[in-house]
């Protein structure tokens, strides 16, 4: 990846463009598992197109998100505060951390969707539809990936992944981050190079297993890759997804898979939307390396621990930590 960049006075460096693997879904499946291995461990995220996810489901839920959005802060707190499911405003989850966004967490299971939609919108039905085609179709698309993953590293068992993240009982989760332009005051820095920057979602990698991520047209996701000072810009492709790699499926490929850390920013003059979908294992799934991916030469890197003990890790860290340091051997 040979990008310029500059330092920006007192902080990492920042590098303008990214040159993160495209994957067209429409090749040979051959070369598509491939080369999702290799994305995996090169970068920890691929951007995927002809992915079969309908465009008006993707637009209907983008609809619905903006027009929460839109609503006056009274009426959006109705849905809050997210506990861990509802609406939230700058605070990201229990420890004091902050950002320059609202959000709304979803569990995906279809009851729970149905819940929170009565709280946050005066037309529940469509805004839990919209939601669970959502949810239906990432969904299907994270079981593919998953099991293109499964053969790319030539597992045994080859729905062992998908049944992590497919069944009835899997803890995922649907967020819509809402990053408002910056207020009327705000000016841009005297900097030769960059404007100031204000950070929307701090630096962080996602818990669970895979993570499916949209935007509209506005850019301000960045990724950082392991030995690297540097920040990424990933530019957004409001008809494609970009998947990345979370912890615990760093910790099934025992470290081969890693991880990747990111962060959104907020600093654009319009607003940014981005709909992200966690696709977790069911609370009781016992995690730790997978029996391929240990050998005398690769010995195992974690302990194992359930999906529930790393959230309970996870929910008593901020949102930087590096969490997996705890399941370490
Ligand atoms: C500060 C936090 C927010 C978070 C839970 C946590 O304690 C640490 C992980 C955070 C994160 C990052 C990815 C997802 O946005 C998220 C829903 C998740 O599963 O882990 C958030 C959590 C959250 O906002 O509740
Ligand atoms: O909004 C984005 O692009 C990133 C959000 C994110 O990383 C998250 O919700 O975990
Ligand atoms: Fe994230």
């Amino acid at each position: 990846m040979v990008v310029p960049s500059a330092t920006r006075p007192g902080g990492k460096k920042i590098t303008r463009a990214a040159a993160v693997p495209t994957i067209d879904l429409s090749m040979e499946r051959s070369v598509i598992r491939e080369r999702i291995v290799m994305a995996c461990e090169d970068y920890g995220i691929f951007n995927v197109v002809n992915h079969g996810v309908s465009m008006d489901v993707v637009q209907r839920l983008e609809r619905q998100g903006l027009e929460f959005f839109a609503k006056p802060p009274w009426e959006k707190q109705r849905a809050g505060p997210p506990r861990p499911f509802g609406y939230g405003c700058k605070n990201i989850g229990f420890n004091g951390d902050m950002g320059e966004l609202e959000y709304l967490l979803l569990h995906t299971n279809p009851p729970s969707v149905t819940e929170t939609s009565k709280s946050m919108s005066d037309d529940p039905a469509s805004f839990s539809s919209a939601a669970n085609d959502y949810i239906r179709a990432v969904t299907d698309l994270a079981c593919e990936l998953v099991d293109l993953v499964a053969e790319g590293l030539w597992l045994q068992e080859k729905s062992i992944l998908n049944r992590l993240i497919g069944g009835a009982d899997s803890d995922s989760v649907l967020r819509l981050n809402y990053y408002p332009p910056p207020p009327g005051d705000w000016e841009p820095s005297s900097s030769e190079y960059y404007p100031r920057e204000r950070i929307g979602f701090g630096e962080h990698s996602d818990p669970q297993i895979l993570t499916i991520l949209r935007s509209n047209d506005i850019g301000g996701l960045q990724i950082c890759l392991p030995d690297d000072e540097r920040w990424v810009d990933v530019p957004p492709d409001p008809t494609g997804f970009y998947v990345m790699v979370g912890d615990v499926l760093q910790v099934l490929t025992n470290g081969r898979f890693v991880s990747v850390r990111h962060r959104a920013m907020a600093n654009s003059v319009k607003p940014r939307l981005s709909t992200v979908y966690f696709a977790g294992p069911p609370l009781d799934a016992w995690i730790y390396p997978l029996p391929e991916m240990v050998s005398l030469k690769n010995p195992s890197l974690y302990v194992p621990f359930t999906w529930s003990d790393y959230k309970n890790a996870m929910h008593a860290s901020r949102l930087g930590d590096r969490r997996l340091m705890f399941f370490k051997r």
